[in-house]
């Protein structure tokens, strides 16, 4: 009661009964779940739904603090939600274990709620939810953070970008041959050798490194150096386990490989010329270094850099112990394969990747961060998911607020970068929201309700004339249901099939496609008719906007990769990998043009 009059006395007695009438949907209750979950039922909202695929993890307790030891194993979704009943008895919360992509979740079962909340890891699972909102026309407030920065944005269908309107950056990162094989020059470039090369050639299924998009090294004379340097590497791999191992493979990358990449005079004009590593002089080192103690990686600090000799040492007895487990796997075949969370497999990765660092004057990381680099991991930080969540419940109640009052989205909806640097040490970046992309390929589609009664009944030929009875689709149509291409102008077997047989059913999702530009494709959501209604309904045909032919012009794709230095962040030397990181990571960073910038206010948290 005391709670409901002090939000009424903040928000105003309307927004709160708005509030608590509202059926809310949380995807994802983990680091940003459990915070937003906790806002959420402090806030004034009345009915949540938490879902999430996952159970709770030793690991996720340091920061998912709705959990406790007492919890392990058990889903996170129930948990969560019993969680904040326990916190706030007068709302109604529950939680579903299970996969957002389900089939069972459909449009209608979207259309449910009156506000959709992301808290997700992971691009696919945020698309799905995205063309779900847009398909059901329930508003979503995304989120994503990564380390100390993080991203806040609201997507209404049709009047605001969806999360697929702006190109998003690769998730998995790729480097030319040449810089991970010959002239590294950053950290990461030892990390993907060590782990994508050394490792693989060695011990796993040796496989061509990752190459970037297109690539191929240009010159025919490198190439081959390059390839005799790797049978040479297998011919060695082959005797793995045998005595020496260690040290003869140490000689060969860090010795020997070393001083033919020196006699190439020309590669070493404008860079630092690497120096090879001597193994005599190294083990002479470590020997004087341990004064007849045995290594024990157990006691080594994750947190600093190596010294050459420790890293030397540590390379020889990850090497013996990998050659050991890969001669003893070979029986049933299997090669081994890097896993950030096995000792050994990491102490060899940041060992290599070290030594190789040594030879080539790059600076040192700890093992820490080569499980990181190696894990494509970034820290989570507990206080950038709760600033992410806190700024999300703003956004949500100043959405539902707009919607009440009849105002425009834009109007106290935004878009919350929150920004990290070591002069303004938090920042929250505020940024309007843009209208949609007209050329985005998944909210420039007019998305519809296809209610059937019978599924056996229907045939894909009765939809299109149904449906196009209503509304514009165009000529020369083309049906496509998830990756299957059920017609087009020159395959029409299916036409005259029944939906069913053609096992397209209660939660498929047809797209319809005019070979005409002008005409937006249509989206039909299939759902079963309501109760008393017969034959075939199309819900949606008033509400949906509708766009603009397309532009005759195509517009040059805008340069991904642009740093936005309007924004008030600078960036210091070292952030410069991490923020490109963060931003595939996040993949929701804006890249603007310099023709093409737009206003951001900066709010810096004291
Ligand atoms: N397709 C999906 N359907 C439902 N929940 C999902 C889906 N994909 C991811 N999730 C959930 O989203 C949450 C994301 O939270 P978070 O980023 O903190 O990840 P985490 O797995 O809890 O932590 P970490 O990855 O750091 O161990 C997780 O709980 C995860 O289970
Ligand atoms: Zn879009």
């Amino acid at each position: 009661m005391r709670q409901t009059t002090q939000l009424s006395q903040l928000f105003g007695a309307e927004t709160v009964a708005q509030l608590a009438a509202t059926r809310i949907l949380v995807v994802g209750a983990g680091g940003i779940g459990c915070e937003l979950l906790k806002n959420l039922g402090g806030s004034g909202f009345g009915d949540i739904t938490a879902l999430d695929l996952d159970t709770i993890d030793l690991s996720n307790l340091n920061r998912q603090f709705l959990f406790q030891r007492t919890h392990l194993s058990q889903p996170k979704s129930t948990t969560a939600a019993a969680a904040i009943s326990r916190f706030n008895p007068g709302i109604a919360a529950a939680g579903i274990l299970g996969n957002v992509k389900d089939r069972r979740f459909t449009v209608d079962w979207f259309a449910g709620f009156g506000l959709v909340f992301n808290a997700l890891d992971n691009l696919d699972a945020r698309r799905h939810v995205n063309t779900m909102c847009l398909a059901a026309h329930v508003p979503l407030v995304e989120s994503g953070t990564a380390g100390h920065l993080g991203q806040v944005t609201v997507i209404d269908g049709g009047l605001t970008e969806c999360f697929e309107c702006r190109p998003k950056a690769a998730e998995r990162r790729t480097f030319p041959v040449c810089t991970i094989r010959s002239t590294p020059s950053a950290p990461v470039h030892c990390v993907v050798w060590a782990k994508d090369y050394l490792f693989a050639q060695l011990f796993g299924a040796a496989a061509p490194l990752p190459q970037a998009e297109g690539e191929r090294v240009e010159d025919e004379a490198v190439a081959e150096e390059l390839r005799e340097e790797e049978r040479a590497l297998a011919e060695l791999a082959a005797a793995v386990g045998g005595a020496d191992f260690a040290r003869r493979v140490f000689v060969k990358v860090f010795d020997r490989d070393v001083r033919r990449l020196l006699a190439a005079d020309h590669m070493w004009v404008q860079r630092r010329a690497p120096e090879p590593l001597d193994y005599d002089k190294l083990l002479e080192q470590w020997e004087a270094r341990a004064d007849g103690v045995p290594l024990d990686p157990a006691k080594l600090s994750d947190h600093e850099p190596m010294a050459v000799e420790l890293a030397f040492a540590l390379f020889c007895h990850a090497t013996r112990v990998l050659a050991q487990r890969h001669v003893a796997s070979e029986g049933d075949g299997s090669p081994l394969v890097f896993d950030k969370d096995d000792a050994a497999c990491l102490w060899f990765v940041a060992a290599t990747a070290s030594l190789r660092s040594y030879v080539f004057g790059i600076a040192q990381r700890s093992v820490f961060d080569v499980k990181a680099i190696a894990g494509n991991i970034i820290p989570a930080v507990a206080t950038t998911n709760a600033i992410a969540a806190g700024l999300m419940v703003v956004q949500g109640i100043s959405l539902l607020q707009q919607k009440l009052r009849g105002l425009s989205v834009g109007e106290r909806c935004c878009t919350a970068y929150l920004a990290y640097n070591a002069k303004r040490p938090r920042s929250i970046l505020r940024e309007g929201l843009a209208p949609p992309n007209v050329r985005c390929a998944v909210c420039r589609r007019r998305y519809l309700t296809l209610r059937v009664e019978d599924f056996g009944r229907a045939t894909l030929d009765g939809v299109l004339r149904f449906v196009g009875g209503m509304v514009e689709l165009g000529e020369d149509l083309a049906v496509v249901e998830g990756a299957r291409i059920l017609c087009d102008p020159d395959y029409e077997d299916n036409l005259g099939a029944s939906l069913e047989s053609l096992g397209v059913g209660e939660g498929a999702m047809l797209t319809v496609v005019s070979e005409d530009e002008a005409v937006v494709p249509v989206v039909l959501s299939l759902a079963s008719a309501r109760e008393g209604s017969e034959g075939m309904v199309l819900e949606g045909v008033e509400s949906v906007p509708v766009f603009e032919p397309l532009p005759v012009e195509p517009q040059e794709p805008q340069e991904e990769e642009e740093e936005n230095d309007d924004v008030g962040v600078e960036v210091v030397e070292d952030e410069v990998e991490r923020r490109r990181l963060t931003r595939d990571a996040l993949a929701v960073l804006p890249a603007e043009s310099a023709s093409k910038k737009r206003a951001v206010d900066v709010v810096t948290i004291d």
